[in-house]
């Protein structure tokens, strides 16, 4: 199977994922001086105030927070969308002790870490499946997470990750709102890409906050002691740099909202 290690990791997964080498794979090096301005791009516009959290569980690649997408609670619609996104789940991607985790880079700049809150087109398509193979069938927003002074809402997940420690763990998590980790801003890039793990689908329109979050050190020190590994398994390997490099633009265009 897949992961971010020497033998599965970003440069070997084209043997099961050829979609690896194809040509809107994320992530990317966002270059801010070189993306368009596009004025037609308004504001997005998330309504998460009825959203619905489920659990919080480590799928072995990263810690997801999925929320119940029956209905249009909680959508994300504005900027390059024609229409409402429905939330489906939001996860990380970080480094190790120290060193950078964020899957964007900005003008070769890495962040920390990266949150991204996953959304498809329930308008358009029938399911999730569904509309994570179709080109335009995913929205997920991306959030750079830097260090500094504590988060005053992301305890409420780093309290919970012990709970999930190994691989498949799963535990309830509910009444959490993402609106929490927004920044005060939400000025962005976008751009037509990929999942940024297998299988890889070319189905996403990424729309990346300019403005990061900040966290502390201590705050990601506890991502830190998820395990990619089962409870059952004998190898005990810590769950970090679960991220994939940047990845070639080949002549796609970034705009920028303003
Ligand atoms: N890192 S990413 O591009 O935001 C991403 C989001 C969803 C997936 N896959 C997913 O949601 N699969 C649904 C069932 O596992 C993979 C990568
Ligand atoms: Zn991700």
């Amino acid at each position: 199977h897949w992961g971010y290690g020497k033998e599965d990791g970003p440069s070997i997964w084209h043997k099961n994922f050829p979609v690896a080498q194809g040509s809107r794979q994320s992530p990317i090096d966002i270059v801010p001086l070189q993306a368009s301005h596009d004025s037609s791009l308004g504001p997005i516009v998330l309504n998460y105030d009825h959203c619905t959290s489920l659990n919080i569980y480590n799928n072995g690649h990263s810690v997801v927070v999925e929320f119940d997408d029956t209905d249009d609670r909680s959508v994300i619609q504005g900027g390059p969308l024609d229409n409402p996104y429905r939330l489906k789940q939001f996860h990380f991607h970080w480094g190790g002790k120290g060193c950078h985790g964020s899957e964007h880079t900005v003008a070769g700049n890495s962040y920390a870490s990266e949150l991204h809150l996953v959304h498809w087109d329930a308008i358009k398509y029938r399911s999730f499946g569904e509309a994570a193979t179709a080109s335009d069938g995913l929205a997920v927003l991306g959030i750079f997470l830097e260090t500094g002074d504590d988060h005053r809402w992301l305890h409420t997940i780093t309290d919970a990750l012990y709970m999930v420690k190994y691989k498949a763990s799963v535990t309830d998590f509910k009444g959490f709102n993402p609106k929490c980790l927004l920044p005060s801003s939400l000025h962005y890039w976008t751009y037509p890409g990929s999942l940024t793990t297998p299988p890889l689908h070319e189905s996403v329109i990424w729309i990346v906050l300019k403005e990061p979050i900040t966290v502390s050190e201590k705050q990601l020190g506890k991502f830190r002691m998820l395990l990619f590994s089962g409870e059952e398994e004998d190898q005990r390997i810590r769950m970090e740099n679960n991220f994939r490099p940047p990845q070639p633009l080949k002549g796609r265009k970034v705009r920028s909202s303003n």
